[in-house]
């Protein structure tokens, strides 16, 4: 069977043949539909490019990228993405900057006119949901940084997508915030099933949300294990400050250790 996300010895150089940068080599990965995977590495592996590759911004040079059982070949509109810096628009509010990919993706833009109030109903549940509740109309400068964040992943979600980038969402985040976070996450992924993709520099964050996490050598990057995590859900945070946990999250620096080390 043929993953949701299937990416089958991908091959990506940035710039011209002789003077470019090949930043992967030979990467395939399949990510199950409704599967939450983790994808970690040495940095400048190669991450970011994979999920550029995935959501259809750049295509490989040889090898094939499919989501859904489609080629990839352009912009991925069964994909939401959150990057780590929230990239809000300052002259819109909260809800507005949520309800703005209904603005983009179809059938959305052409339904919002005449379905205005349900999809605001919808956008006002998912700030509800990650703990936003009354926030809407206030602008993202009033906001702080996790609950920028927290916004951030909403506009993500409000068109329903299938599939899920997340790159370094939780990265500029204190700790304590950036474990309300993973909690947050953790529920929606668990009320609505999607198909996760996340890219993280944070062992502890993979392994609390994954059910698998991907490691990737250095550049040009490959995978080069897969590692289940089979903890039940929904998991509790302090599942994060036991043995079997940081067994885990142990087994995979070393792993990424000697990624470096064999650069
Ligand atoms: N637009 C670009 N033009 C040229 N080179 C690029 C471009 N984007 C990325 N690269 C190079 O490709 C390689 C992989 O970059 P990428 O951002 O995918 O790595 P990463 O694993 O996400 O990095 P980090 O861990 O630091 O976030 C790096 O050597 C980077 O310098």
């Amino acid at each position: 069977m043929t993953g949701f996300v299937e990416l089958r010895d991908v091959r990506l150089t940035y710039g011209g043949k002789a003077d470019g940068t090949l930043a992967l080599d030979g990467l395939s990965m399949s990510v199950k539909k409704g599967e939450f995977a983790a994808v970690v590495g040495p940095s400048g592996c190669g991450k970011s490019t994979l999920m550029k590759l995935a959501t259809g911004l750049i295509n490989p040079q040889s090898g094939t990228v499919e989501v859904a059982n489609k080629e990839v070949s352009g912009p991925v509109s069964i994909a939401g993405m959150a990057f780590q810096n929230p990239s809000m628009l300052p002259w819109r509010t909260t809800l507005e900057n949520v309800m703005l990919p209904l603005e983009i993706v179809q059938p959305h833009r052409s339904r919002l006119k005449s379905e205005k109030k349900a999809y605001i109903e919808k956008a006002e549940s998912l700030l509800e949901l990650v703990g936003l509740k009354g926030f809407g109309d206030k602008f993202p400068w009033q906001l702080s940084g996790g609950m920028q964040q927290r916004a951030n992943l909403c506009r993500a979600l409000v068109h329903d997508p299938a599939l899920l980038m997340l790159d370094e969402p939780f990265g500029a985040l204190d700790a304590f915030t950036r474990e309300e976070l993973w909690q947050v996450m953790r529920d929606l992924h668990g009320e609505k099933q999607f198909t996760v993709v996340l890219v993280t520099h944070d062992l502890r964050e993979a392994v609390y949300l994954a059910d698998r996490v991907f490691v990737m050598s250095a550049r040009p990057g490959k995978m080069i294990n897969e590692r289940h995590v089979e903890f039940a859900r929904p998991r509790p945070i302090d599942l994060t400050y036991e043995a079997a946990f940081n067994d885990i999250v142990h087994e995979l620096r070393g792993q990424i250790a000697d990624a470096r080390a064999a650069a």
